[in-house]
């Protein structure tokens, strides 16, 4: 296993946000992490990045005990997050912002940094632009590309999905999963389960801190209390139904991410009437909201 997690238990206080969470993510897989508000989804993250310590359990990369090793040295050893919220630097430009993923390197990066303008062609064409004007789409691509510039073996995603419009998202996921398909292990956490589950192989349902599911992504997809708590609902079997009873943006992700792993049928449901994708009109005088959320 590229990524392991150990019987992991994380307090905040006297709070305890993980309580025994053990979870596996293989070389080349993709594996999304789904539950509700609370459920200890960023803590799950940020315990394998090393901003949060485990009180008992461990965390294996690579086949080691990682749990003492700073974070700084974590990204080197490969672990790379996209965290919740984007954290881009507001003031500095978005090529900037892509070399700080670069900075705890010591080798050349210009590889990766040409591959992240490929991926995201809005960051080339915005490269000079303050991050902090750019529109909450850009915004989360751009804190993408900067993950990929530590060179990651394992990519933490936290809902990427967060805050944007449909067309959006799906654009978002299917570039994911493109560079899923370039070689990079994915973990992956969203409330967006419906998504989620298409661009998985795997996936783990976490509530209030203990997993309570794990089966490949598309017997989630078809599990009947799975759609009822997490895909607003099993309104027949049919998962364009079951997004469209979730509301618009659920709706509008029911087109599978191209060539994914998913094996659901693609959905039905056609993106809200009036939706716009943000991203696409985002001058950079900063009318945008930065953040969209
Ligand atoms: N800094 C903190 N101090 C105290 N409690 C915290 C802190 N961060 C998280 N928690 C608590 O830990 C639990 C898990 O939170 P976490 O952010 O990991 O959940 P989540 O699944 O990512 O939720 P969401 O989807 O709402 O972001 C929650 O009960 C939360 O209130």
């Amino acid at each position: 296993m590229l990524l392991e997690l150990k019987d992991v238990h994380v307090h905040y206080g006297k709070i305890e946000a993980l309580k025994g969470v053990s979870l596996e993510v293989g070389e080349g897989e993709i594996v999304s992490l789904i539950g509700g508000n609370g459920a200890g989804k960023t803590t799950t993250l940020k315990t394998i990045s090393g901003l949060r310590s485990c009180s008992a359990g461990s965390v294996f990369f690579e086949g080691a005990d990682i749990g003492s090793m700073p974070g700084h040295r974590r990204v080197l050893a490969g672990i790379g997050q996209a965290p919740e919220g984007r954290g881009i630097f507001p003031g500095m430009s978005v090529h900037e912002n892509l070399l700080m993923g670069a900075y705890a390197r010591k080798d050349d990066h210009t590889k990766e940094l040409a591959e992240a303008y490929e991926l995201f062609p809005r960051l080339a064409e915005r490269r000079t632009q303050a991050a902090g004007t750019m529109s909450g789409g850009e915004q989360q691509m751009l804190a993408i590309g900067r993950a990929l510039l530590s060179k990651p073996k394992v990519l933490l995603l936290d809902e990427p999905s967060m805050g944007l419009a449909p067309m959006l998202v799906q654009q978002i996921f299917s570039i994911i999963e493109e560079i899923n398909r370039r070689g990079t292990t994915i973990l992956l956490v969203e409330q967006n389960a419906q998504q989620a589950l298409r661009l998985a192989h795997r996936a783990y349902v976490l509530e209030t801190g203990r997993i309570v599911r794990s089966a490949p992504a598309s017997e989630l997809l078809d599990d009947p209390q799975v759609r009822a708590a997490y895909l607003g609902g099993d309104v027949g079997g049919d998962p364009g139904a079951a997004a469209a009873a979730s509301g618009p943006e659920s709706v509008a992700l029911s087109k599978p991410a191209k060539g994914g792993p998913a094996k659901g049928e693609p959905a039905k449901g056609e993106p809200a009437k009036g939706e716009a994708e943000p991203a696409d009109d985002a001058e950079p005088d900063g009318a945008d909201a930065p953040d969209g959320e």
